[in-house]
């Protein structure tokens, strides 16, 4: 666990952190989303100590880091740069070189990093920050950014497995639907401070007096189904050729709603909440 207390950095006069306060809390995947220059990298930088805090307080010091930037030792081999930061670590090779299979580049361990793609350098940054033990936090800033499909899939997979075994866990990137599948706890960063922060649940609520859900209805029992609701004193507030949009008052219990209806044979396709994007809350 890492917790961040009003900390704030400047550089030179001008301050890009302000009164930052978070945690990175065991069993969790706790991310920080924001703009490019929001400060997602300086904070991690901070939390490293590859800066001095200007003021506040960190507890917690412990990191095994993926940074964002591109640092690699590029005359080592793939293999001795895993060989070297497993040694510096503690950390098993064989835990590295099964990770390498998983990420599919075993085969260019042998060969110099110099020669490896962006794509491959990324790869090869996660597996040094993924192996070892005993860390107060696992961060891994943009793990995804320039990495395939099938290899973002799997590195998500492996940071999940991080969590279940109750590891704390700060993730940063660009890509919304990842943060959003894998993310427990939300820090929306904007110019450098806390804008909002939660599950995603708690930050991407519409912040409306009534919560809305959405009813994909078979075309033929729309009709029955917009009786049904005004019937039971229920606003629709749109709807289109098979949906309608129903508001309920937020002390409503959905259930209210739901226990009639399947009992009232109209054929429902889908039922959600209607929420706000990350992308919509965070930008
Ligand atoms: N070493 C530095 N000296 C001066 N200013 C810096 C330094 N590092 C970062 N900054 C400034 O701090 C602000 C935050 O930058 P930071 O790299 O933390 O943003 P970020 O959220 O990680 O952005 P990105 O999404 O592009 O990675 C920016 O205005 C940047 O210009």
């Amino acid at each position: 666990m890492i917790e961040l207390e009003n900390v704030s950095k400047n550089f030179k006069d001008k301050q890009v952190i302000k009164q930052v306060s978070l945690e990175i809390q065991n069993g969790k995947i706790t991310t920080i989303v924001g703009e490019n220059g929001a400060g997602k990298s300086t904070i991690i930088g901070l939390i490293c100590g590859y800066y001095f805090l200007t003021s506040g307080k960190i507890t917690g010091k412990q990191v095994s880091v993926m940074p964002d930037a591109d640092n690699m030792p590029i005359n080592m081999t793939g293999h001795n740069f895993l060989s070297f930061m497993c040694d510096l670590k503690g950390a098993s090779m064989q835990q590295a070189l099964e990770l390498s299979a998983e990420l599919g580049i075993e085969q260019a361990l042998n060969k110099k990093i110099k020669t490896y793609s962006f794509g491959m350098k990324k790869k090869l940054s996660f597996i040094q920050a993924y192996v070892g033990e005993s860390y107060d936090a696992y961060i891994f800033d943009e793990p995804t950014s320039g990495v395939d499909v099938p290899s973002a899939y799997t590195m998500m997979a492996l940071i999940r497995k991080l969590k279940s075994s109750n590891q704390a866990v700060l993730l940063t990137s660009h890509n919304m639907d990842e943060l959003e599948r894998v993310g427990d706890y939300f820090y929306i960063l904007k110019a450098g401070s806390i804008a909002r922060q939660g599950t995603l649940k708690e930050v991407t609520e519409l912040g409306l007096a009534n919560r809305r859900y959405m009813i994909d209805v078979s075309v033929d029992m729309k009709e029955q189904l917009k009786h049904f609701m005004e019937s039971a004193g229920i606003k629709i507030v749109s709807e289109n050729e098979s949906y309608i949009e129903i508001e309920i008052m937020n002390h409503m219990d959905i259930s209210e709603i739901m226990k009639p209806l399947l009992n009232a044979d109209i054929t429902i396709n889908g039922f959600w909440e209607e929420r706000s994007h990350l992308a919509n809350v965070a930008f």
